[in-house]
């Protein structure tokens, strides 16, 4: 089983070195890590956020450890040249159409939420994004219009196959949990969501069972705070997506605790071969200080386990000493507490 562990800028090392620490605790056998550069750190030292080599690593493990890319020195870059292509390129570029965020509030902890605690028990729901088209990948460009002033533009788009894949994914989670399903989209407005809606409607056919509702995503935005609990697995397309999640992690109680498995059609021999990351950014803010919020990684980690090597148990090992360490009140910053990095690292590992 070979992982490549690509930490990236700011916090990505701080993070992925702890959740490194607990999958070599678990003392997997035949484990063997690669460590590679992307982001800024790539720019810096290869002239790319991307190199080649990191790609080359990516392509032959089984699965990927993503910290988080993003440096500020680099926001004035031409666009190819900045750290957050590192992440697009790897999506595209491997093929991980499909994005699952879930977002839950462990049974006991409704305290580390900003919202009411009965509103936030109600709180799990797997996000299930669209990751390698939309308006993310869609042309841009920059242009001058006839009365002479500059715009920017973005073209969103959706082809049929696109939305059909990721739609299949989201009505197997949800017929595997028996969970509902809510397809977010702005069909309202946007020629985009409308195929998206019709696509959909289309593919449910296919999964009688499940119980499928659509919501217009400010409507979604708002719900998502005050009736979570109405949601199950939420399907929704790549802009929509990253923002809901952000959302839904400040509703679980801080951004430092969401992780996220990127799924593509490739198999290995010991499970889907995916990337997984931390649904949160370098955080240039508290980075180098040991201040940041290391379980969203650790929880990606689990994910890794559990979708890319086929070990469910193990998975549920780590996602229960997570839930414990919260429980005991180690916590950091983000969630009101003094823990650091290192600190929260270690809890999680005493308690595997
Ligand atoms: N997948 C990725 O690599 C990814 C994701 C999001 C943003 N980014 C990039 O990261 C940089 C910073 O972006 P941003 O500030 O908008 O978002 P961010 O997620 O990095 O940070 C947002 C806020 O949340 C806090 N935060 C984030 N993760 C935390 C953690 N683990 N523990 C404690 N607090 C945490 C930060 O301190 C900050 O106040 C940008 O360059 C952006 O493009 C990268
Ligand atoms: C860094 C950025 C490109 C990325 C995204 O928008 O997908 C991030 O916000 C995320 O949520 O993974
Ligand atoms: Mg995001």
């Amino acid at each position: 089983m070979k992982i490549a562990i690509l930490p990236g800028d700011g916090i990505g090392p701080e993070v992925t070195a702890e959740a490194v620490a607990v999958l070599e605790s678990l003392a997997l056998p035949g484990l063997t890590l690669f460590e590679g550069d992307v982001g800024g750190i790539a720019y810096k030292r290869h002239g790319v956020p991307l190199p080649d080599e990191t790609l080359d690593m990516a392509r032959a493990a089984d699965a990927v450890l993503f910290g988080a890319v993003g440096d500020p020195s680099c926001d004035t870059l031409e666009r190819h040249l900045r750290p957050e292509q590192a992440i697009l390129g790897l999506r595209k570029h491997l093929g991980l159409f499909a994005n699952l965020r879930p977002a839950r509030v462990f049974a006991g902890l409704e305290h580390l939420s900003p919202l009411r605690a009965d509103i936030a028990g109600g709180l799990d729901m797997l996000i299930v994004r669209e990751l390698t088209g939309d308006v993310y990948f869609g042309a841009k460009g920059r242009r001058v219009s006839e009365a002479g002033e500059h715009e920017g533009w973005d073209a969103m788009s959706y082809a049929e196959h696109e939305v059909r894949r990721i739609a299949h994914v989201a009505f197997r989670a949800a017929a595997a949990g028996g969970h509902p399903l809510t397809s977010v989209d702005k069909a309202n407005v946007l020629e985009t969501s409308q195929l998206w809606r019709d696509v959909v409607i289309e593919v449910a056919a296919e999964y009688p069972d499940v119980e499928l509702d659509h919501m217009y995503v400010d409507n979604a935005a708002m719900q998502v705070v005050s009736h979570p609990d109405r949601f199950g697995v939420v399907l929704t397309g790549n802009l929509f997506g990253d923002i809901l999640s952000d959302l839904a992690s400040a509703a679980v109680g801080s951004i430092g605790l969401l992780p996220s498995a990127s799924l593509g059609e490739r198999e290995t021999a010991f499970g889907t071969f995916g990337l997984y990351e931390p649904i949160h950014g370098s955080a240039p803010d508290i980075a180098g200080q040991g201040k940041a919020n290391p379980m969203a990684t650790i929880l990606s980690a689990a994910m890794m386990l559990r979708h890319s090597f086929g070990m469910d148990a193990e998975a549920a090992r780590v996602e229960n000493a997570v839930a414990a360490t919260l429980a005991d009140g180690i916590l950091g910053g983000d969630l009101g507490g003094s823990h650091g990095t290192a600190a929260i690292g270690e809890a999680v590992r005493a308690r595997l």
